[in-house]
């Protein structure tokens, strides 16, 4: 017997909310047409979540996860305009599938199944501010989005951008820790981008293709605590004192060049994405097996005695496998790392005892 057109509007629903679960940026009028299009999905590559998608750092995060190869799935969650990006990504000639998720009833969807779910959501620096001043806001953001992680995808590796990192990633441990799926390997702050900019002013200074140079930046990601390691530099070379102390400062200080740039316009974005999207490749070369993939990250520690410090990370299927010692410090390092170390517990200390008390 023919179906009745009811019957058949339901089908094709049915089907459509299969392909496109929680898309809101579907109308009536496109379900008909996508339902009738060959779509297979499931090709294989890993499910990414980013979580403050319609952001300064999420859009352009976003159509550089897009173009990566290693993602097959791609959610795009926020609290604003998340349709509107999803709807201009999705039309990107690339493998991943994209889908939008708005607002907190949709949280849950947005997170389940994944394997890597990325945070920029929060608020950014204007000029006069630090990274400890986005704490009132940024924290509580935070401990939403990991209470919905632990509920929905506590497998996941976790990259953790929100400022201030110092104090979120510990924010994110506490959260995970509570709901009983805290695995140290799997929560990252992302400090990646000191990295990229430590290796362009190096590569500035020593008149180096940036592509060629390896700083690695240890501690945390806020002014003093961001410890470029010069002595250890490859390829190896040798600095002034001037130069050292020029390139130290630089590198602490690069987050506020980019604020009082953009005279209140929020903080650094583009670069931050380039960044993000470089950690999070790493990420996913390490999930899929690959051998000797590296990178800083602000992760649980035991390099030093706080609980949490940024290093060297050896990437691999459970995320950070194996956190480097800090090797060989010049005098120069180790009164730097002090100091780092000061500010750093206090932070840390603040972060936990926003989720204990
Ligand atoms: N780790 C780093 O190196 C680094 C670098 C740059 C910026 N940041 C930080 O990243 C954060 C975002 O910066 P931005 O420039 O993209 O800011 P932005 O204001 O442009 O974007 C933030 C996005 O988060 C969304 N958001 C707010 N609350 C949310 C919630 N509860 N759930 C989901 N999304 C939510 C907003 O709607 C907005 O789209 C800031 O805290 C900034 O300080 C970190
Ligand atoms: O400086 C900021 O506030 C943003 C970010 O942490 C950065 O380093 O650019």
């Amino acid at each position: 017997m023919k179906p009745s057109s009811t019957e058949v509007h339901q089908r094709i629903s049915r089907i459509s909310a299969h392909l496109y679960p929680s898309n809101p940026q579907m109308g009536e009028g496109s379900m008909l047409e996508r339902a009738n299009c060959r779509a297979k999905g499931g090709a294989p590559g890993f499910k990414v979540a980013i979580l403050g998608a319609a952001g300064g750092i999420g859009q352009p995060l976003a159509m550089l996860m897009k173009i990566n190869p290693l993602v097959s799935v791609l959610h795009l969650y926020d609290v604003v305009n998340a349709p509107g990006v999803t709807a201009d990504i999705s039309h990107m000639d690339t493998g991943a599938v994209v889908r939008g998720f708005l607002g907190q009833s949709q949280l849950e969807d947005a997170l389940t199944g994944m394997d890597l779910v990325i945070i920029p959501a929060g608020i950014p620096r204007k000029p006069g501010m630090t990274r400890d001043d986005l704490f009132k806001i940024n924290a509580g953001i935070v401990r939403t989005l990991c209470e919905g992680i632990a509920k929905c995808c506590p497998n996941a590796i976790v990259n953790l951008i929100s400022n201030p990192v110092n104090s979120t990633v510990p924010i994110a441990a506490e959260v995970f820790k509570k709901a009983g799926t805290y695995d140290p390997k799997k929560l990252l702050g992302v400090t990646s981008l000191d990295v990229v900019r430590a290796n362009t002013f190096v590569a500035e200074v020593l008149g180096l293709d940036p592509r060629e140079v390896e700083v690695p930046v240890v501690g945390g990601h806020a002014g003093v605590t961001i410890l470029p390691l010069l002595s250890q530099v490859k390829p190896p070379c040798s600095f002034t004192q001037e130069e050292t102390e020029y390139l130290t400062k630089r590198i602490q200080d690069g987050g506020t060049e980019v604020v009082e740039a953009k005279k209140g316009a929020g903080s650094a974005t583009l670069s931050m994405a380039y960044a993000a999207v470089k950690f999070a490749d790493a990420c996913l070369k390490g999930l899929r097996g690959d051998a000797g993939v590296v990178a800083c990250a602000f992760v649980a520690s035991q390099v030093t005695e706080l609980p949490f410090f940024a290093s060297k990370v050896r990437l691999g299927r459970t995320g950070a496998e194996e956190v480097y010692q800090l090797g060989p410090l010049n005098e120069y390092e180790r009164i730097g790392l002090e100091k780092a170390k000061k500010e750093l517990a206090e932070s840390i200390q603040k972060g936990i005892s926003f989720i204990r008390n």
